[in-house]
């Protein structure tokens, strides 16, 4: 298995550029299930889980293809005569958001066959309230054999009222709401950039949705619904990441395509920690300060600080003058990356769903773990500050979501490489 090494200390300069959001372009290749023909996204992140999810529409019988060259950020799917609307257990094992085929399949062909996600390093993460509001759009739902049988005829508009704020969730629901027949009024959704680009698309192929962004979405069910041209927008997290890179390494970066508007809580956090942020270029500029300041952060729903971003803050913090208080309150077993951090001299404790860093002079290289997505970035966050060598393992993690994060970060100055297993 691949590893990523980390040698600490250069300061990093220059300009590099987020791609494409993964956690939109997941839910969007799903929603190529909601109309025949030929749908073309570009700006597609090229990641493992963006593999993943075309490989699930390849099983069910659809065209799904990265193209190559100059156009490899594109992605085309085709969906025609013959669908199987079936998501194995092998590929949802490997990805959560393979579920997201759910709500389409069953709004398009009536009936659904999907594995049930297990947990994952960070958390349970049920699927009730997705399966809650496919109900009230009229699905049957049946659970056997550990896979999720939806059907329905025609799926009818109904209100849902989610009893969790839940992305993916709202997603599946908003999908299938679609071509219900009538009015659907969705309560208490997620208000991420990623709903809201979803919806976007969904209105270009010809739905009529309105409030996504909002908690309140109201959507009038269509009979059918055409392929759609767009462009993905960009992943506010792999932004956010790059910002605290420039932070940590005491460094000035441009991150461009960063936009600001959806990335609000972790700019206000960055500018409290003392970074100096500027959005310029179409893009957001992080100095880093002389010393970095302690920062308080709680996880919570869009627009809060997200959940994802909290690993690589919490590295920023361990090399903080002072001590931070960092609560997690969407997962709850998300501080895996503690454990590693304290191998590289970290100074944190942990009191249930908060952590408690105090700001320690100096990180130590050392061979660590990746444990999730973002965990592996925080390691490797923290190698770029540490002292020596830090050897990252389990890299697999973090190409599910990251686009040759190791290029990205040696362009700008760091010493870092990815050795092939
Ligand atoms: C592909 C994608 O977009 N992934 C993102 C999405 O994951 P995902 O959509 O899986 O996360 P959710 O928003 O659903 O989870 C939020 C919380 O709700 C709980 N819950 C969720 C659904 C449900 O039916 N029942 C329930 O109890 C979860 O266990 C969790 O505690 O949002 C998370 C929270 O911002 C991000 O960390 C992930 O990067
Ligand atoms: C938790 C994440 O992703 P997923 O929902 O795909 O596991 C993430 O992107 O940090």
């Amino acid at each position: 298995m691949d590893k990523i090494v980390v040698k600490g200390g250069p300061a990093l300069h220059g300009e590099v550029k987020a791609s494409g959001a993964k956690n939109a372009a997941l839910p969007i290749l799903a929603s190529s299930l909601l109309a025949d023909g030929t749908s073309t996204y570009r700006n597609v992140p090229d990641l493992v889980d963006v593999a993943t999810m075309l490989k699930v529409l390849r099983t069910m019988g659809c065209g799904a293809e990265r193209l190559t060259g100059r156009r490899k950020d594109v992605c085309e799917v085709t969906v025609g005569a013959n669908i199987v609307p079936e998501a194995p257990y092998e590929l949802v094992k490997t990805m959560r958001a393979s579920v997201l085929v759910l709500g389409p399949l069953v709004a398009r062909y009536g009936r659904a066959r999907v594995s049930m996600p297990g947990g994952c390093a960070i958390g349970a993460r049920p699927i009730d309230q997705h399966l809650k509001g496919l109900k009230a759009l009229g699905a049957e739902i049946t659970l056997t054999e550990g896979y999720v049988e939806a059907r329905a005829k025609q799926l009818k508009g109904g209100t849902v009222n989610f009893d969790v704020i839940t992305v993916t969730g709202t997603e599946n629901v908003m999908m299938a709401a679609v071509l219900a027949k009538g009015r659907s009024v969705l309560e208490n959704c997620a208000r991420e950039p990623e709903v809201e680009e979803l919806a976007r698309v969904l209105n270009k192929m010809g739905a009529r949705i309105e409030g996504a962004g909002t908690s309140i979405i109201t959507i009038d069910g269509v009979d059918s619904l055409r392929p759609v041209e767009h462009t993905i927008l960009p992943d506010r997290i792999e932004a956010g990441t790059l910002l605290v890179a420039a932070a940590i390494s005491g460094g000035d970066v441009l991150v461009k395509h960063a936009q600001p508007e959806n990335m609000e809580a972790v700019v206000l956090k960055l500018r409290e920690a003392g970074c100096t942020l500027t959005t310029e270029n179409g893009g957001i500029r992080c100095k880093a300060p002389k010393a970095i300041q302690p920062v308080n952060v709680t996880t919570t729903e869009h627009p809060g600080f997200p959940t994802d971003m909290q690993a690589q803050l919490m590295v920023l913090m361990c090399v903080a003058s002072g001590t931070s208080v960092i609560s997690e309150n969407i997962f709850e077993n998300r501080f895996m990356h503690v454990a590693e951090l304290h191998r590289m001299g970290a100074d944190i404790t942990i009191q249930g769903p908060t952590a408690v860093v105090k700001g320690v002079k100096k990180l130590s290289g050392a061979p660590v773990m990746a444990t999730d997505l973002r965990a592996s970035a925080s390691l490797i966050l923290a190698g770029l500050r540490a002292e020596g060598k830090t050897e990252v393992a389990r890299v697999y993690h973090l190409d599910r979501g990251y686009e040759r994060l190791e290029r990205k970060l040696r362009s700008l100055g760091a010493d870092i490489r990815r050795m092939k297993a």
